[in-house]
């Protein structure tokens, strides 16, 4: 039985749909990607927490959702143990799934964790509204109406991030992984690498530890929220030791160098975003999920930008000029998207090389 439910914009935008998931009421910010495939990646991306997703991309659900594996103790084929976007929003749901790996559909699966779908919305009009006044709060309403809430005036990283430190893999290299909210493929990318992953919590202080590089995830909301990250870090630029952030971790590695970050208008979100190299004619094609990014001009002298949007000319990524700190804001780690910039993972574990080596 088809149940109508509708999108409310806090412009006033109503739009009627069809309920498919869960049939209830959640409220967040409205954000559209531009991807055509990868569900079951970004629905699991923490980064999305409090975000009601509208996919440009016109059929959604046609391959099902995979069955659950493990790898090292963690998601083969998720990028966390949970959805974790507040709703979505799609044109032509497919009931009807078809793929040899595929063990439900995505509404049961969106049932499952109580999030409410809606589908049969024009996504065309809905993101040129976006795109036209910026990303917008909004709410699918069921039933019971719900009050419009802005998840960026909350610490969704503390939500988000685990609560205790937990050990992966054996190599030699040992990385303290700072989980903002991770994607799993950042953990899979280390290990298949040589490394020992130690992995802490957003707020957990790393410099006590004993480590050859840092890293610094993605993860959900405002970077500023994260002061405690910001206040760790800025100790650990003070050292030698490399470091690489990616996404929120490059927004947190700008915040703490003394640089600002800005919201962008309606963030980039898609698996074909162009950045270019600084100093050099080099296009990436990349997989992309944000919605702030650092202001180059608020740098210091011996910061730079290292990458930049080709559609929007926004910064990308920065490093420091002398010591072995960079990062994107892209995701080199994709899942879901191209996974043309991974190598960044090997430059990283070339300049811990070097800095054991020089020790
Ligand atoms: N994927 C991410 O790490 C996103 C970072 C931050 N929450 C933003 O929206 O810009």
């Amino acid at each position: 039985m088809s149940q109508t439910v509708k999108l409310v914009l806090e412009d006033g935008t109503e739009i009627e749909g069809t309920s498919f998931g869960a049939f209830t009421s959640a409220a967040g910010e409205v954000v559209f990607s531009t991807a055509m495939t990868g569900y079951p990646e970004n629905l699991t991306d923490p980064s999305f927490a409090g975000q009601i997703l509208v996919l440009t991309y016109p059929m959604v659900g046609n391959y099902g959702v995979p069955g659950e594996e493990l790898y090292e103790s963690i998601s083969k084929i998720f990028e966390s143990d949970k959805i974790h976007i507040a709703g979505l929003v799609v044109n032509y749901y497919s009931e009807e799934h078809s793929h040899w790996n595929a063990a439900k559909s995505l509404g049961d699966w969106l049932a499952e964790y109580n999030i409410p779908g809606i589908f049969g919305v024009d996504t065309r009009m809905l993101t040129k509204k976006l795109r036209e006044k910026g990303a917008m709060l909004g709410k699918i309403v069921a039933e019971q109406d719900v009050p419009l809430h802005d998840p960026n005036l909350e610490n969704l990283v503390a939500q988000v991030s685990p609560q205790g430190v937990q050990h992966y893999g054996s190599g030699q290299h040992k990385i303290v992984l700072v989980d903002c909210g991770t994607k799993t493929n950042i953990i899979r990318c280390f290990l298949e690498r040589d490394v020992e992953l130690i992995r802490v919590p957003w707020n957990y202080d790393f410099t006590t530890l004993d480590y050859d590089g840092l890293f610094l995830s993605n993860g959900p909301g405002d970077p500023k929220m994260c002061d405690a990250t910001i206040r760790h870090l800025q100790k650990a630029l003070q050292q030698d030791k490399p470091i690489f952030g990616i996404c929120l971790g490059s927004q947190l590695m700008g915040l703490a160098a003394g640089g600002d970050t800005f919201k962008l208008k309606y963030g980039h979100r898609s698996h074909n975003q162009p950045v270019k190299l600084t100093g050099t004619q080099r296009c990436y094609i990349t997989s992309q999920n944000h919605g702030f990014a650092v202001d180059t001009e608020t740098l210091p002298a011996e910061w730079t930008m290292l990458f930049e949007n080709l559609n929007d000319g926004t910064c990308e990524g920065i490093k420091h000029k002398t010591k072995p700190f960079f990062s994107t804001q892209f995701h080199p780690e994709a899942a879901g998207g191209p996974q043309d910039t991974e190598f960044l993972f090997d430059q990283f574990l070339d300049e811990v090389e070097k800095y054991k080596a020089g020790k």
